[in-house]
């Protein structure tokens, strides 16, 4: 288990622009040795600042965007077109702009190519096997209030998942109610995990997923209330913080 680092930055936007270089540079850096890089990418508020920051450095970067697969940690089961669709805003703000080939932006099927969610859940599971079954060089998550992340939430039935990439969610407490979520399991399989939060409202969630993982208040946080302690870095995990979201720590 890696010990976290915690980044703790002015605003949303000096968050954004610190993720998205560090991740420039892996890219950069998993490429120089060998490696096509795969990133889950996560949806959410603060993701689309950082999408739209990545897109602004990539300018400058010596990224080949012909050699990275990008995945997402999880999706709304959704039509395609439906703004609610993670991989909607990540493709206009990012993924289009940058030029990463189709065939190397693998999205969760939507309700346009599955009868059902556990149908998209179980055809994104076997995309993932067909390109080594995740191994992530960077997983990135956003966190809710409620320290879900992904699309796995308190007391819900998905986090017991196990033997699974993902997990087809019901009911979700946040809209839209059907989902596609990696699994502890699958997010578990990266070099890399980086919580990325922002805001006042996220800041008991940091708190307490934090305490939970380094122990600070003796116990150990039960990952069926603070989801967010279900998972850790393999090599690395970063909180990507602003100060608000800091602000019970
Ligand atoms: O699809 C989703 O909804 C997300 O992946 C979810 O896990 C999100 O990252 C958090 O809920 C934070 O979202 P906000 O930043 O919008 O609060």
């Amino acid at each position: 288990m890696s010990t976290p680092r915690i980044e703790v930055h002015d605003d949303d936007r000096a968050l954004a622009t610190a993720v998205a270089g560090e991740l420039l540079t892996r890219l950069v850096d998993a490429q120089a040795a060998g490696r096509v890089p795969h990133v889950a990418l996560t949806g959410g508020t603060i993701a689309e600042v950082v999408h739209g920051e990545i897109a602004r450095l990539a300018a400058s970067s010596e990224v080949d965007w012909t050699r990275v697969e990008l995945w997402w940690g999880d999706e709304r089961f959704v039509e395609p077109g439906s703004p609610d669709r993670n991989a909607g805003q990540a493709r206009a703000a990012f993924l289009d702009v940058v030029g990463v080939p189709a065939e190397h932006v693998h999205e969760v099927p939507t309700t346009a190519e599955c009868g059902t969610v556990e149908e998209a859940a179980t055809a994104y599971a076997e995309a993932l096997r067909a390109h080594g079954g995740g191994g992530f060089e960077v997983v990135m998550l956003g966190l809710g209030p409620d320290a879900h992340i992904a699309s796995l939430f308190p007391g819900h039935p998905a986090l017991d998942t196990i033997d699974a990439l993902t997990v087809a969610v019901r009911d979700s407490p946040k809209p839209p109610p059907e989902r596609v979520s990696l699994t502890f399991e699958a997010l578990a399989a990266n070099r890399a995990l980086w919580f990325l939060v922002s805001g006042e409202g996220k800041a008991e969630a940091v708190a307490r997923a934090l305490a939970g993982r380094t122990g600070a208040g003796g116990e150990v946080a039960d990952v069926h209330d603070v989801p967010a302690v279900g998972v850790t870095g393999g090599e690395e995990t970063i909180w990507f913080l602003d100060r608000a979201s800091a602000s019970q720590l």
